[in-house]
C-alpha cells in the first residue's frame, strides 16, 4: 500500500502538542473487538518507527492514593491503573474514568507489540505516551507490552 504524505514533526514535539491539547491524534480510533478483549485502538494511517501515537491520559495520583483506590475499586476498573517509577519512586495514573480518551483502551501484546510507553515531562508534570517501535500499517491495532505479570488473557491464549 502507498504511504500517505503526512507532515513529520519531531515525535516528542508532536507528543507535547497533543498533551497540551488534551486530545488524541485523528489517525487513531477506538473499535470494539470481541467480548474477551473489549475495545482496542486502531490506526487508519501509516506510522514510522519512533512516531508518537497516543498519551495514556488520566489522573496523576501518588502511589499511596493508588493503593487506597485499589481497595475500593472494582477489579474491572483496576486494570486502568498505570504504575510507573520516577527516580525510584512509584507513581500512578488512574484512567478508570471513561473520558473517551484512547490511551486507556490500548491492549496488551507481549509477543509482538508495535509500541512502547515513554515518559515525557511537560511543565514539570509526567505524561506517559506510546511511541511506535516499528512501522505500523493502516488497519493495525496499537498494542504494547503491559509488563511481566500473570495477566489472565496471556495464559488463556498461550
Ligand atoms: C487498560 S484496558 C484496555 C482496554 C479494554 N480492552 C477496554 O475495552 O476497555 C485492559 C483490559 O483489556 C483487556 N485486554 C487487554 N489486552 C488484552 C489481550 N491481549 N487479550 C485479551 N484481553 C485483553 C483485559 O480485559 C484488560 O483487563
Amino acid at each position: 500500500m502507498r504511504r500517505s504524505k503526512r507532515h513529520h514533526r519531531d515525535p516528542v514535539q508532536e507528543a507535547i502538542h497533543y498533551i497540551s491539547l488534551s486530545a488524541d491524534r485523528p489517525e487513531l480510533t477506538a473499535r470494539y473487538i470481541n467480548s474477551l478483549k473489549g475495545r482496542g485502538v486502531f490506526s487508519h494511517s501509516f506510522f514510522e518507527k519512533g512516531d508518537f501515537l497516543v498519551e495514556y491520559r488520566g489522573e496523576i495520583i501518588s502511589f499511596e492514593e493508588c493503593q487506597r483506590r485499589r481497595r475500593i475499586y472494582h477489579d474491572a476498573l483496576q486494570v486502568y491503573f498505570f504504575e510507573y517509577k520516577v527516580n525510584g519512586n512509584k507513581h500512578c495514573i488512574d484512567a478508570a474514568k471513561d473520558d473517551l480518551s484512547l490511551g486507556r483502551l490500548v491492549n496488551d501484546d507481549h509477543i509482538n507489540p508495535n509500541s512502547q510507553m515513554k515518559r515525557i515531562t511537560v511543565k514539570g508534570k509526567p505524561h506517559l505516551c506510546l511511541f511506535a517501535i516499528r512501522q505500523i500499517q493502516p488497519g493495525e491495532e496499537i498494542t504494547y507490552n503491559y509488563g511481566d505479570m500473570d495477566w489472565p488473557w496471556r495464559t488463556k491464549w498461550a
